[in-house]
């Protein structure tokens, strides 16, 4: 039976109606779905409105961007992550490092919790969308929250439904629940602190406790695909994807914070997506519908395209702005060094939509190297290829993960360990077979320090890193003439447009002394033998070999 939702008209039109697409739910996961004040997939203006009038620390930038504020966490929270252990799980997941297990008894008591939260506020949001591009592969995702500011989030980071598409929405395939605000219960079992995220892939639900961060959701949106597109034999890739005038698509793997959105967003270049694809037996599909930016000491000469997209409708947090003007002060780091923004991915000009593209012609595997000693670009063989991304060597950055607060160096397997949900083998033979079968050329990029560590050499410049990005593009990386560096055995080019020679190897790039340079050469390598000694024995023998020699 259809209720009847009454509520105060304003002198326009009501903006509360029945929404028979709910009618399906009712009864189904424990929310209200019949409730007055339930608000499905609102207009962008009203969520402006109830985010500036019921949540402290929201206002609108002098570019007509929400700002808002995630409270406490300002990162994700990865260990307060877990996965329900159950009969279709336990085979299957790589429990360990990333994925603790969770009980179903615990999953449901902290389930019940987000349920009775979200049941008793004033207002509640739901927000209907896709995840995926491909129609094939694409999954309905709902989020239901207790924030306009998380609701708008999500409003851009999902794929948004048409109109028709929302009539006949039926019966989400994954729902989050996402009740922030509230704590779980430390003394729930298995509980290691007051935050918890955590998916139970039978019941096909996540639920989020006790931090208001919103990547947690779309990153939550991630690990599910990092689970069922394998499982559907595709590959998920924590990358971002552009494709050339020529229809040629590059992917530009990285963890957090080492380029993925900024490089990607390329005025000569179509964009996929900035963070998460699908590479299928056709192509390759951005599951997201937004993009995701960090926004630390952005400016418009440096990266126009993110600049421009900070407008109406784009969701910016933590950050700091001047009281008078509204102006942002994108060097302020006194909230957190990770302020971000979250803007539909038509907000960057030449964005391909649908966003999908062909087999990727080249693909980049951006590390952020606080040592200062990986070259500013190399040409990977296969076994290198193969050998670095099972490897994953880069830095934490600032700010990305609760409690880290300068770069951190991290062997973060397939450039996105915290969000697979498998072993690493599995994502790695998959990307072999495709490498192998598309012929597509591999190249590692440092976006990380030059001259010196962390500390004492500096980051590389960003209009180098983007000469470097020009020169695969225009094939003038593929005729050039490489040298090999020792120990690491990569080929570096000798020269790259746009790029001081002295740059591209980190020998001469090196400000101190010889000693320490051989010395920090040395030590790097000896991680990266210790760290791929866990997965020797699923390597196959060039792969092997393809690591460093001491
Ligand atoms: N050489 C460089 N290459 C890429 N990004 C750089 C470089 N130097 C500084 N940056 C900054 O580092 C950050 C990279 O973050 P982002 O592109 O959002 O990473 P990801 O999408 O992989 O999380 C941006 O703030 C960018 O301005
Ligand atoms: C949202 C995130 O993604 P990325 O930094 O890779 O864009 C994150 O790591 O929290
Ligand atoms: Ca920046
Ligand atoms: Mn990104």
């Amino acid at each position: 039976m259809a209720p009847i939702r009454s509520t105060t008209r304003s002198p326009a039109v009501s903006i509360y109606k029945h929404d028979a697409a709910l009618d399906a739910s009712v009864g189904k996961d424990g929310i209200d779905y019949t409730r007055v004040n339930l608000l499905r997939n609102t207009a962008v203006a009203k969520l402006y409105e109830d985010a500036l009038r019921y949540e402290p620390g929201t206002s609108i930038s002098s570019a007509g961007a929400l700002v808002t504020s995630s409270g406490k966490k300002t990162g994700r929270s990865p260990r307060d992550k877990r996965i329900v252990d159950e009969e279709t799980t336990t085979e299957d997941i790589w429990w360990g490092p990333v994925n603790t297990k969770l009980s179903e008894h615990a999953f449901l008591i902290n389930h019940e919790r987000a349920v009775d939260y979200l049941n008793t506020r004033e207002r509640l949001y739901v927000f209907d969308g896709f995840a995926g591009w491909d129609p094939k592969y694409r999954l309905k995702i709902r989020v239901v929250c207790a924030r306009a500011y998380h609701s708008l989030f999500m409003h851009n980071m999902l794929i948004r439904p048409t109109e028709e598409e929302l009539k006949t929405y039926g019966e989400p395939d994954f729902t989050i629940l996402n009740a922030g605000a509230f704590p779980a219960n430390r003394y729930t079992t298995g509980m290691t602190s007051s935050t918890s995220v955590s998916i139970n892939f039978k019941l096909r639900q996540m639920v989020i406790l006790g931090t208001e961060y919103a990547g947690e959701m779309k990153k939550g949106v991630f690990t599910i695909m990092h689970y069922l597109m394998p499982k559907a034999g595709v590959l998920s890739l924590h990358s971002s994807a552009n494709q050339g005038l020529q229809g040629d698509t590059s992917l530009f793997f990285g963890l957090s914070g080492t380029g993925k959105t900024t490089l990607s967003a390329d005025p000569a270049r179509a964009l996929i997506g900035d963070d998460e694809h699908v590479w299928t037996d056709t192509g390759v599909f951005n599951i997201e519908g937004g993009c995701y930016a960090k926004t630390i000491d952005l400016s418009a000469e440096k990266e126009p395209e993110i600049f421009g997209a900070i407008r109406f409708g784009s969701v910016l947090e933590n950050v700091v702005f001047d009281e008078d003007t509204r102006i942002v002060d994108y060097s302020d780091k006194s909230l957190t060094e990770n302020t971000r923004c979250a803007y539909p991915i038509e907000y960057i000009p030449n964005a391909l939509i649908p966003c999908i593209g062909k087999h990727p012609k080249n693909i980049v595997m951006l590390t952020c190297d606080a040592q200062g000693v990986l070259p500013p670009v190399s040409k990977l063989t296969s076994a290198q290829a193969m050998y670095h991304f099972i490897s994953g060597y880069t830095s934490k950055m600032a700010g990305t993960e609760d409690g880290v607060v300068e770069p951190e160096a991290t062997f973060s397997a397939c450039f996105g360990q915290p969000f697979l949900v498998l072993h690493p083998t599995q994502y790695a033979t998959m990307l072999a077979q495709k490498i192998g079968e598309h012929k597509a050329d591999v190249w590692l990029i440092n976006t990380g320090w030059n001259g010196g560590a962390y500390g004492t050499g500096k980051r590389i410049a960003l209009k180098y890193s983007r000469a470097i990005v020009d020169a695969i593009h225009n094939g003038e990386l593929k005729k050039a003439e490489y040298v090999t560096y020792p120990i690491f055995g990569l080929e570096i080019p000798k020269a790259v447009t746009g790029v001081p020679a002295e740059v591209l190897n980190p020998a001469t790039a090196w400000q101190g002394t010889p000693q320490t340079f051989n010395a920090t050469v040395s030590k790097l390598a000896a991680l990266f033998n210790k760290n791929f000694a866990k997965y020797a024995d699923q390597a196959t023998e060039d792969v092997i070999a393809a690591g460093p020699k001491l």
